[in-house]
């Protein structure tokens, strides 16, 4: 029997400060697969992202993606300002129960700067953080949100490496981005046939204020 996908969505909608936003959406995302989601701004990107990462409920339909599974990169980067590189990596892997650093600080290259403070990075050094927080949280299914914002051209094609040793160890990604990452083998969700349509044309009412919104 073949295992079952890491991620499986099935007529998902999903809200906004309490209207629908995207409704209708199915996928499946396998070890070793990633799914890249495109859509105009305000589509509802983020909002997806955020309910695979078990931040918001659903407003319909299915989800099988274990929030424990989940690691997510927001657009903000979520590091400690005053702690170092090191520091900040060594207190995820803390947080997530996981060993040695190396391998992420390699990834990202950010040896060089292993001590410097995290407040004193330039914007895409403090990216190159951010996802290098990823390989250190030993969680299979990465949801990221556009995470090459501030990136160079040299640091996009070190993330795509990270990403594709990532899926060739089994794990899975969904990536939300406006750019071309090179990932030739991704899969890509085009978000605007999903756009929710309005209740008084047959679409979800979104009836609640998401908790966490
Ligand atoms: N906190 C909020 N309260 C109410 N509406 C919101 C809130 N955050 C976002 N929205 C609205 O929800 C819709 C979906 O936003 P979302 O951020 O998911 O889009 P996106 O596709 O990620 O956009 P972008 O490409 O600009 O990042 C947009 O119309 C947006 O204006």
């Amino acid at each position: 029997m073949s295992e079952p996908p890491l991620v499986s969505v099935a007529g998902l909608a999903v809200a906004r400060g309490g209207l629908a936003v995207l409704e209708g959406i199915d996928f499946v995302v396998s070890r070793g697969a990633a799914l890249i989601l495109r859509g105009p701004n305000g589509i509802g990107k983020t909002t997806l992202l955020r309910t695979l990462a078990g931040l918001q409920p659903p407003l319909a339909g299915t989800l099988s993606a274990l929030p424990e599974a989940v690691a997510y990169a927001a657009h903000a980067d979520g590091l400690k300002a005053t702690l170092s590189v090191t520091e900040n990596l060594r207190f995820w892997a803390a947080v997530y129960g996981t060993g040695s650093i190396d391998p992420a600080l390699n990834a990202m290259n950010l040896s060089a700067l292993r001590d410097r403070p995290a407040h004193s990075l330039s914007a895409g050094q403090k990216r190159r953080l951010g996802l290098a927080r990823l390989l250190v949280t030993g969680r299979p299914v990465w949801v990221l949100d556009e995470p090459t914002v501030s990136l160079d051209a040299a640091s996009v094609a070190l993330f795509a490496t990270a990403v594709r040793a990532h899926l060739a160890g089994g794990g899975a990604a969904l990536i939300a981005t406006h750019i071309d990452l090179g990932l030739h083998e991704a899969r890509v969700l085009d978000l605007t046939p999903f756009r929710a349509r309005p209740p008084e044309a047959g679409g979800i009412r979104g009836s609640f204020d998401e908790a966490f919104a």
